[in-house]
């Protein structure tokens, strides 16, 4: 820490401090992110796993690392500073007046290509919102926060209890199903829509309509100046089945969109999006370095302990991965069991005895969850209880220690994207069998089971 000088303070997350530092060699200014050491193990893990995936996304949209160190009890990431802040304080700096299309497709084709070369890493990014999307002074996005990212085909270690904020958590996270790279996909979507509209797609009074209208895929319309291919963007990003939805590769080479999208991006993000694709694996030497670089006695002790590779084993191509594919019945389990929860209070809710029909699989295909396993009482019951105890647990559902329904767009008196159910557009054609199958082909290898988690947390405090 000696090499730089402190400026100050820019903020407090819920794993440490970010400070605005200045290199003494180089005068560059920088982003400490600081983390306290350990106590707790999983968040150590959390910030260390930050460190190695930011160590090893190079591309003009992302964050830059520089560096990474231990000192005394403090985790150090050092990070590219990014001038104009985060894209939520730029969506409400707008207040109510809308953002020119121009600047919605330059900033949403960069944010494109960010998160289509982490997927080209097989990492899911799994926190994507406008949060942790920064702006450089000359405009330009940075996607930063990674970490809940999560690599994928690791063990255990890395299958950790993070849902997402629930604002931006895709239908089949709700239904227990493992996170995949269309769930990111669902994210952005509403990180569009919030640069369309200065509003959340989802947004309601309960946690029930929340996850119904994120189930049934409905959505306040669009204004109507929005160009067609947008609209039908935001209408292919919302499909409520992730094999519907198009993944960010089709979205940037051959989607209806991709013309006006590319036509935004440098030529240097382009570059950086291809070879990403070709290669799109871990590099020995790189990783040695980073292991080296946060204590190799630490961070080897902690990424082997549960089975977990060090980073420069992660070396799968895409060839060499097994091709997942999603089931064939649509992830509407959700809708129903929570159409079958409005007969019941929420007074009555713990008490009662309603079950839900299972999700029929393929035979031989591989276990999944069910919410035959987990009646329907016992998700809204948990997340009654998540309301409850916000302040201090819900980092698993929501990080801010917010309250998870009161979004960072949320009106103080409503808000009008919750509006009467007549004047959302639902995604009618949600079953239509097509389109984006054969790109949804990567998910979590070991996803926990966050309902269980969620309630051990709760049952704590
Ligand atoms: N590279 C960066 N450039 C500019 N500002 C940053 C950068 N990284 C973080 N910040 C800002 O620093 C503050 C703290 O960020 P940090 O990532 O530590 O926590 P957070 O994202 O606010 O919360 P949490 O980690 O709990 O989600 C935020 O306001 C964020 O916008």
């Amino acid at each position: 820490m000696e090499r730089y000088t402190l400026h100050r303070v820019i903020g407090e997350g819920s794993f440490g401090r970010a400070l605005l530092v200045r290199c003494k060699s180089s005068q560059e200014e920088y982003v400490v992110k600081e983390v306290q050491l350990p106590k707790n193990q999983s968040k150590l893990e959390k910030s260390r796993r930050e460190a190695v995936l930011l160590s090893r996304m190079k591309h003009p949209n992302i964050v830059a690392f520089r560096e990474a160190f231990e000192a005394d009890d403090l985790l150090c990431i050092v990070m590219e500073y990014c001038r104009g802040g985060d894209l939520l304080q730029r969506i409400r700096q707008q207040k109510t007046a809308q953002f020119p299309v121009d600047d919605i497709l330059r900033w949403f084709a960069q944010m494109c290509a960010a998160a289509n070369h982490v997927h080209d890493k097989r990492v899911l990014h799994r926190d994507l919102k406008s949060k942790n999307i920064f702006l450089t002074d000359n405009g330009t996005i940075k996607l930063g926060d990674f970490g809940s990212a999560c690599i994928l085909n690791s063990s255990k270690a890395y299958a950790h209890t993070y849902v997402g904020t629930p604002y931006y958590v895709a239908p089949e996270v709700w239904d227990n199903k493992p996170y995949n790279n269309k769930s990111d996909v669902w994210s952005l979507g509403c990180v569009l829509y919030e640069l369309c509209t200065l509003r959340h797609p989802f947004q309601a009074p309960s946690w029930k309509s929340l996850i119904l209208k994120v189930c049934r895929g409905a959505y306040p319309p669009l204004p109507s100046h929005l160009p067609y291919e947008l609209q039908y963007l935001i209408k292919q990003m919302f499909k409520t089945n992730p094999k519907d939805r198009p993944s960010l590769h089709t979205i940037l080479t051959s989607h209806r969109v991709a013309r006006l999208l590319r036509k935004h991006l440098s030529s240097q993000a382009i570059e950086a999006e291809e070879p990403g694709r070709r290669t799109g694996r871990w590099n020995r030497e790189e990783g040695v370095k980073v292991a080296n670089l946060l204590g190799e006695r630490s961070l080897i002790k902690t990424l082997t302990s549960e089975g977990v590779e060090l980073p420069e084993a992660h070396c799968e191509s895409r060839e060499a991965a097994p091709r997942k594919q999603w089931h064939a019945d649509p992830s509407d389990s959700v809708v129903q069991m929570l159409a079958n929860a409005s007969l019941i209070s929420s007074e009555s809710m713990t008490s009662t005895s309603q079950t839900l029909a299972g999700v029929s699989e393929p035979e031989g295909s591989r276990q999944r969850r069910r919410w035959a396993k987990d009646p329907p009482e016992r998700l809204l019951s948990l997340l009654e209880k998540a309301r409850l105890s916000r302040a201090s647990s819900t980092f698993l559902i929501n990080r801010g220690g917010e309250d998870p329904l009161v979004g960072p767009l949320s009106q103080p008196q409503g808000d009008d994207t919750d509006g009467p159910e007549a004047e959302v557009a639902v995604d009618e054609d949600r079953l239509q069998p097509r389109s984006d199958d054969e790109d949804t082909d990567f998910e979590e290898e070991s996803p926990c089971d966050w309902m269980d988690e969620a309630e051990k947390m709760f049952s704590e405090h």
